[in-house]
């Protein structure tokens, strides 16, 4: 004999706040910061994770870069002028970027809500400012921390900036965002590793390489 559970006899008025909560909760944005120095090779891994798994990329400096030349955009000088100085914008307009690309990109498909949202927090303003606007509309699951020499990631930059046409890719705009990454952002690294967050990835090695590690690290925080 088949014993019903007593849910199954449930009327939709008791059953709508459990569905609305579970919805709520399933489409709550879970986010994977991406961090590490300038040119370690997030974009290229982010690009690599989002053919493999179904994640979003959002990088605010490609936001930022965007916003820059929209036309009519009341932020282009300044944004413009922090980027060639390797300093990092005040974060009012960086999470306002942010923010909005994530809404949208839920409201064209809300199966979309994992999200890897690279080069955030650079600093503790930018923090502050993800605390204050997006403190319980999303859920930071993990960093995930490309490491590599100073080196390294000038070479990068450099051999990048050969076709980039990046304002930033040079040596003295390198050196500054080499700075910019220690003095500030390294500091943001370590308050995730301190509370066991931060997956930190050998990025010196070769893209497939390094892929390999993100992908075991993906397996099982899934
Ligand atoms: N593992 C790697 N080995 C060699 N070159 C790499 C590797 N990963 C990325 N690159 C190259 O280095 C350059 C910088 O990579 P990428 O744009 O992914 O870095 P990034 O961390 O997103 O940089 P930024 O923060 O400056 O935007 C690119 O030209 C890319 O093709
Ligand atoms: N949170 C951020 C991210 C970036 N910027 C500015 O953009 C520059 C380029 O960023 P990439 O991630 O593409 O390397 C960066 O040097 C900053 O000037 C920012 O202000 N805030």
């Amino acid at each position: 004999m088949l014993v019903r559970e007593p849910r199954a006899q449930e009327g939709l008025s008791e059953k709508l706040p459990r569905v609305v909560h579970r919805l709520s909760v399933i489409m709550k944005p879970q986010v994977v910061f991406v961090l590490g120095g300038p040119g370690a090779g997030k974009g290229t891994q982010c690009a690599k994770i989002v053919e493999n798994y179904s994640y979003t990329h959002l990088s605010a400096g490609d936001l930022l870069r965007e916003e820059r030349s929209r036309t009519g955009s009341e932020f282009g000088q300044l944004i413009d002028t922090y980027i060639k100085e390797g300093k990092i914008v005040p974060v009012e307009i960086t999470i306002n970027l942010l923010k909005k690309a994530m809404e949208e990109t839920m409201k064209v498909d809300e199966k979309k809500f994992r999200f890897l949202i690279d080069g955030f927090p650079r600093n503790q303003d930018n923090l502050q400012g993800w605390n204050t606007v997006m403190d319980g509309k999303a859920d930071v699951k993990f960093v995930l921390f490309f490491d590599c020499s100073n080196e390294v990631c000038i070479d990068r930059c450099l051999e990048r900036g050969k076709s980039s046409g990046r304002t930033d890719d040079n040596r003295a705009s390198l050196e500054k965002r080499i700075q910019t990454y220690l003095q500030s952002t390294r500091p943001i690294i370590e308050q995730y590793e301190k509370q066991g967050k931060v997956h930190k990835i050998d990025a010196s090695r070769s893209v497939d390489e390094v892929f390999a590690d993100v992908k075991n690290i993906l397996e099982k925080e899934s």
